[in-house]
Formats: structure tokens, C-alpha cells, sequence
């Protein structure tokens, strides 16, 4: 009898458990070329606000707006140059009945409550200028409006407060929000330890369509490329190996390399056909392999070569893909303390039929707000990228009438 889905999540995350709780937690720089993509480990909170400090957002004249309130076009308001701010420079106080010259970044001058851009004085561009420390300002600088209070200048913390949370334990980390990160104060980042997966792909069908071309009867490996970017989405370190329907050589390699990694994943060879390479290794090693009530995916195994787990996918790639994203990335976001995805709910476009005895999952696009069930085929890998939701029918459910409100999980999240 095929055993239920939740039972075979239940002995795959029992298998994995041990060897991934174990695995340790990493520190690294912010500006650490490993740290793209790589998930946080605890929640991170701004040791700056942003921006770290009041600042102008132009180039131009820090002033009092009440010193401005009454210039216009036919009354010019003339007023002497105090110091020099510019980016970088400590904060210097604005005298009374003075304009400040201030530069892009620079902190806004004690005293100042609005900056107009140089472009708008009459000079329209700036003199001899003078900074802290570089003897006494003269000149003068011109306007014809007022400058309302606030303007031009960019308050400390108005994009994120000191200590407000940056980014939460279980983000993958994007370039932006490294550059978050990054602008407030934080230097080391606390992220997951990269487990180390090797994907071994098999069959003869698998051509090498890299180098030496596909023969008659081949097929290039559309698995490896797409487990592995999966896998790495996840923070995971992969390898690749292909391997031709021959035990021996599998079962040598595995015994080899096993050690090396944290995880092994195999995809294909493991039904009912008559040159099951995988099933044929692994299962006189202990490994187990049944049946889960599910479709795609049906055919799965699990085991271990020595303290190494093994899972075991089936080779369609839409079976191997939903094998991935079933069993495994529950544990995977686990590991890295990242949600577990929610469902939304739209109506459903069309009916849809499954097998009363399987756990069907369906891919489906979201178009005009309904949901539009493709083809159920494993072997459709480009329907698979065209879809951006998947739709799970229940064993016992039969059909899903047209019209009805259905519950979908968007993919790519
Ligand atoms: N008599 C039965 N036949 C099959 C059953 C069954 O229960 N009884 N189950 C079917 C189901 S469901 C699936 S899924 C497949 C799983 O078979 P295997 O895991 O043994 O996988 P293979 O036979 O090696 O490959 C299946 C299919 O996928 C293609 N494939 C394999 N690897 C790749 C790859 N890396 N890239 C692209 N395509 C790949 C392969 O050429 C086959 O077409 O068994 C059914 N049969
Ligand atoms: O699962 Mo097979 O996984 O139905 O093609």
C-alpha cells in the first residue's frame, strides 16, 4: 500500500533532523561576497538610524526660514556667508542672520531649518567658500522666496529608526537589503550554515549537451540545473554529478564522495522498470523505497551511506522538482527559520479531475484573479515554468467544480 504523504514528510525531516540541526551557524562581513542570497540567522536591528544623521538633501544654503520669510522677486533678501559644510565635515552652528553653504550629505548646520539649492540663489552658483578651520567667511548669498521649514533637508531615522528591526531572522539576503544593512551600522551578519548538497542525476538518456552533444535516444538533464538552483535558494552549497545507469559505478562514487556532504539527493532510477540504477545501489544498502499517494512524485526513497542522508526523487522533472518543494524545503526553511508559505484562495477557472486515491498537485497560473490548472503531466517542465501557483487536491476529492473558491501557494516566493 502507498503510504500518505504527510507519513513520508514525517520520515524524510525524521531522517534529516540530526545531521541538520547539527550543522553551525556562521558571522560574516556585510560587504563578504558570500553573503548574497545567504539566510540570516537572527533578527538584525539598526545599530544608525537611517539616515544616521540630519543632512541636506542639496547643494546649497543652510539658512533659518524665518530669516528668508520675507524675501520675493521685487525684495531680495541679501545675507552673509557663515563656515562651510560639506559631507563628511563635523556639524558646524549657523549664526544668526547668516546662510550656511552646505554640500549633498553634509549634516544640516546647528540652528539651520531649511536649505535652498545653490541654483536658486541669485549668484546661482557658489563663491569663495570657507570651512571650520579655514579662517573667516565673507560674501554674501541672495534669494527671492522663502524657504519653507524642513525643506531640502532629510531628517535623522526618518527611513528606519536606531534599533528598529532591519531584517528578521530567516531572510534571504538580497542586495538590497545587504545595502540596508550596510547603511545601518551593521558590520557582521549572523546567517545559517550552508548545508552541503550533492545532486547525482542518472540514466542513460542523460547526454552531455554541454560538450560532446546529445546521441540518439538522449536527452540533456534538465534536473541538476534546476534542483541545484533551488537548493541555492535555500543557502544550500551544491554539487552536481551525472551518472550513467551503472550500479557499480554509482554505487563506488557514492561510498567515495558520501562523507563529503550533508546531503544526498539521487533523481531517477528508482520505479518499476527493469534498470532501476538507483533503487539498484541503494536498496542493498538499506535504503527504502515505496510509493507515496501522491501525484507527481509517487516513487520515492530515503536512506543513508554511513551518516549521510539520501533522498531518493523521481526523475520527471516536474516529480522531482514538487519532491524538492514537498519534502525537503519544509525541513530547509526550518533549518533557516524561514515561514512556512501560505495560501491564498481565487476562484477556480475551470474544472479540474484527480485521482480519488492520490494527493494531486497541480501547477496553475493566476490570470484576472483566477486560477488556471495546467496540463497534470511530469514531463511538462516548461508548463512548470509557466506556472506561478500550485493547487493541492486532497486524496478523496474527484473533481473541483469550475467557479468554486480554491486555496493556491504561489511558487517563486
Ligand atoms: N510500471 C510503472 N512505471 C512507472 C511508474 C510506476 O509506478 N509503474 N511510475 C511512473 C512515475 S509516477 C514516475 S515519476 C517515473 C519515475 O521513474 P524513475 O524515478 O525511475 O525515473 P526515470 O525512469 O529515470 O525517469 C523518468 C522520466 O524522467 C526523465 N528524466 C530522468 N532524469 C532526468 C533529468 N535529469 N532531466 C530530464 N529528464 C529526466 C526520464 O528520461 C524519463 O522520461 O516512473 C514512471 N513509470
Ligand atoms: O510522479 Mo510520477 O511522479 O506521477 O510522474
Amino acid at each position: 500500500m502507498a503510504c500518505t504523504l504527510e507519513n513520508h514528510r514525517r520520515e524524510v525531516s525524521g531522517l534529516l533532523a540530526e545531521k541538520f540541526a547539527s550543522l553551525p551557524a556562521q558571522v560574516l562581513p556585510v560587504a563578504s561576497a558570500q553573503l548574497l542570497g545567504r539566510i540570516t540567522a537572527a533578527d538584525l536591528s539598526a545599530a544608525l538610524p537611517i539616515p544616521a544623521f540630519t543632512n541636506s538633501q542639496m547643494d546649497g544654503y543652510a539658512a533659518r526660514s524665518a530669516d528668508l520669510a520675507q524675501a520675493s522677486e521685487q525684495h531680495p533678501v541679501s545675507l552673509p556667508l557663515g563656515l562651510t559644510a560639506a559631507a563628511g565635515d563635523p556639524q558646524i552652528t549657523l549664526e544668526p542672520g547668516t546662510v550656511s553653504p552646505v554640500m549633498t550629505g553634509a549634516m544640516i548646520p546647528l540652528g539651520a531649518d531649511t536649505v535652498i539649492p545653490v541654483e536658486h540663489s541669485v549668484e546661482g552658483a557658489f563663491g569663495t567658500l570657507v570651512r571650520a578651520g579655514e579662517g573667516t567667511p565673507s560674501g554674501k548669498a541672495t534669494f527671492t522666496a522663502p524657504g519653507p521649514v524642513g525643506r531640502f533637508i532629510r531628517p535623522a531615522g526618518q527611513d528606519l529608526a536606531a534599533g528598529a528591526l532591519v531584517a528578521a531572522a530567516g531572510t534571504r539576503l538580497t542586495p538590497t537589503m545587504i545595502g540596508a544593512m550596510a547603511a545601518s551600522g551593521i558590520t557582521d551578519v549572523p546567517v545559517v550554515s550552508q548545508p552541503r548538497v550533492l545532486v547525482c542525476t542518472t540514466g542513460n538518456e542523460l547526454g552531455d549537451s554541454e560538450r560532446s552533444g546529445l546521441g540518439a535516444g538522449q536527452i540533456p538533464d534538465a534536473n541538476s540545473p534546476m534542483l541545484a538552483a533551488v537548493l541555492r535558494g535555500y543557502g544550500a552549497l551544491v554539487d552536481t554529478e551525472r551518472f550513467p545507469d551503472d550500479v557499480s559505478a554509482l554505487h563506488d562514487a557514492l561510498l567515495k564522495t558520501a562523507a563529503d556532504f550533508d546531503l544526498i539527493i539521487t533523481v531517477g532510477g528508482i520505479s518499476a522498470g527493469a534498470y532501476e540504477v538507483v533503487k539498484d545501489t541503494l536498496a542493498p544498502m538499506g535504503a527504502d523505497f515505496h510509493s507515496v499517494a501522491m501525484q507527481p512524485g509517487g516513487p520515492q526513497g530515503l536512506g543513508s551511506i554511513g551518516s549521510t542522508p539520501v533522498l531518493c526523487f523521481p526523475g520527471n522533472p516536474v516529480s522531482s522538482f514538487l519532491s524538492l518543494e514537498l519534502f525537503l524545503a519544509p525541513v530547509l526553511r526550518a533549518v533557516a527559520g524561514m515561514p512556512e508559505p501560505l495560501p491564498e484562495r481565487a476562484e477556480l477557472a475551470q474544472s479540474v479531475a484527480s485521482p480519488a486515491n492520490k494527493h494531486q498537485v497541480r501547477r496553475a497560473m493566476l490570470q484576472d484573479g483566477k486560477i488556471h490548472v495546467l496540463d497534470p503531466g511530469s514531463h511538462m517542465v516548461h508548463d512548470l515554468a509557466r506556472a506561478d501557483a500550485l493547487v493541492h487536491i486532497p486524496v478523496g476529492t474527484e473533481e473541483l467544480a469550475a467557479g468554486s473558491m480554491i486555496e493556491f501557494w504561489r511558487m517563486h516566493v
